[in-house]
């Protein structure tokens, strides 16, 4: 059956839901492609379409992060429904890579939790700029006042990470009730929608670079061959393109033969799209997710790199003592995580919570990678530091 041609026929943004476990995510998720469907704008995707695994039905959570489209009247959007709960954080890192804004959800009744707070913190070390609040659960909370100090403690918390606080948009929102289809809470997802529409930016891409893809994820199309899927990071690929496959080992050559996005075709894909790329060639365990797809001799492999790292405070939920000289975390960039080995200079150095330091880094895989590239430090389940590449090594 012949696929439908992708119309670009309005601005394409990324954004998606980020915020605590059970703050309400999914079904706010679920909630957007129900409203936008009553206007014609959308499919209706149901939560059990978004929390699809079976792991995530019985424990009733979000693990990996899932994709849903949408338009509204000026724009088409690339949604990612990402991960609340502590675990998955790593999941939740790879959707807000992506995005162009972010949909912080936040449960009215709770307020900030632990995961409220590393969501902004990460939210900002991987380029958000741009973050619209919803206070969720709305209709489970009577008092207004109280509905108020809410919104104020997000502000506040939004500011102390580096983002407007005082001009981000709150809108207070009750998911499940929209889902339902109470009127009220129906229309109040269309104010939502509005503040994203209206503050949300649409982002200049950078199309004027070699093209390049970080690999989300690696499927196998019967009869047809291996697709990745990712957002585009900068460039633009056209269905005969040559492309490099980078990171991890050796890195190789092969031809984009197929171009789709959400299903329909493209000719081409450019800086944004959210794509899937059909390889020529490639058995699916020769890539996977954390490597590029890279415009031939563009970008290599690195091991070794310097780095400008912070180093979060424990009140930023990270250590709350230093780290020394040879300490060995995980490295999150793009889509991956490696593990690396950190040179602060000698024998005794070390970093304290709250410090900016320099680094050498030296990684269990080579990554590739370019100076200016950002990631996220992580140990044990936290977030200890946030960092930026400098100089590439070896
Ligand atoms: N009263 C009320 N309950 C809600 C609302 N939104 C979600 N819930 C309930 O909160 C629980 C968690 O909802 P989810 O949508 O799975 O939360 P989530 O943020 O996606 O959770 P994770 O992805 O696991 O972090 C479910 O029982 C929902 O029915 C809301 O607006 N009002
Ligand atoms: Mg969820």
């Amino acid at each position: 059956m012949a696929k439908e041609l992708y119309e670009r026929a309005k601005p394409h943004l990324n954004i998606g839901t980020m915020g605590h476990v059970d703050h309400g995510k999914t079904t706010l998720t679920a909630a957007i492609t129900r409203v936008l469907a009553q206007r014609g704008l959308a499919s209706a995707v149901p939560f059990e379409g978004i929390d699809r695994a079976p792991e995530e039905r019985d424990r009733g959570i979000t693990i990996n992060i899932a994709h849903v489209q949408y338009e509204t009247a000026t724009r088409h959007y690339a949604h990612v429904d990402m991960p609340g709960h502590a675990d998955y954080v790593k999941n939740m890192i790879t959707g807000a890579a992506q995005i162009d804004g972010a949909v912080l959800v936040v449960s009215a009744l709770d307020g900030a939790m632990p995961q409220t707070r590393e969501h902004i913190v990460l939210a900002r070390q991987v380029g958000v700029r741009y973050v619209v609040v919803a206070l969720n659960k709305a209709d489970a909370v009577e008092d207004t006042e109280l509905l108020d100090l809410v919104e104020l403690e997000i502000r506040d918390l939004l500011t102390e990470y580096g983002f407007p606080g005082e001009e981000v948009p709150v809108v207070r929102v009750s998911g499940l009730r929209a889902l339902e289809g109470d009127p009220y809470w129906t229309a109040r997802i269309g104010d939502l929608l509005d503040a994203i529409d209206d503050y949300v930016p649409v982002p200049e891409r950078v199309l004027d670079r070699p093209f390049l893809l970080p690999v989300e994820n690696v499927l196998t199309i019967t009869g047809r061959g291996t697709v990745v899927t990712g957002v585009v990071a900068q460039g633009a690929l056209r269905v005969g393109d040559a492309v490099e496959v980078v990171g991890f080992g050796d890195t190789f050559g092969t031809v984009a033969t197929g171009l789709e996005t959400f299903g329909r075709t493209m000719d081409r894909a450019e800086a944004g799209d959210n794509a899937a790329v059909l390889l020529r060639g490639v058995r699916r365990d020769q890539i996977r997710r954390g490597q590029v797809i890279a415009a031939p001799g563009s970008i290599r492999p690195h091991g070794r790199f310097r780095a400008r790292v912070r180093v979060l405070a424990a009140a930023e939920g990270g250590r709350s003592g230093p780290f020394f000289h040879g300490y060995r975390p995980q490295f999150h960039f793009r889509t991956t995580d490696v593990v690396g080995g950190v040179d602060l200079g000698g024998e005794g150095a070390m970093a304290l919570p709250g410090d900016s330091v320099e680094m050498t880094v030296d990684l269990g895989r080579p990554v590739a990678m370019a100076e200016g590239l950002g990631f996220a430090i992580r140990e044990g389940g936290r977030t200890v530091g946030a960092g930026t590449v400098t100089g590439l090594l070896d």
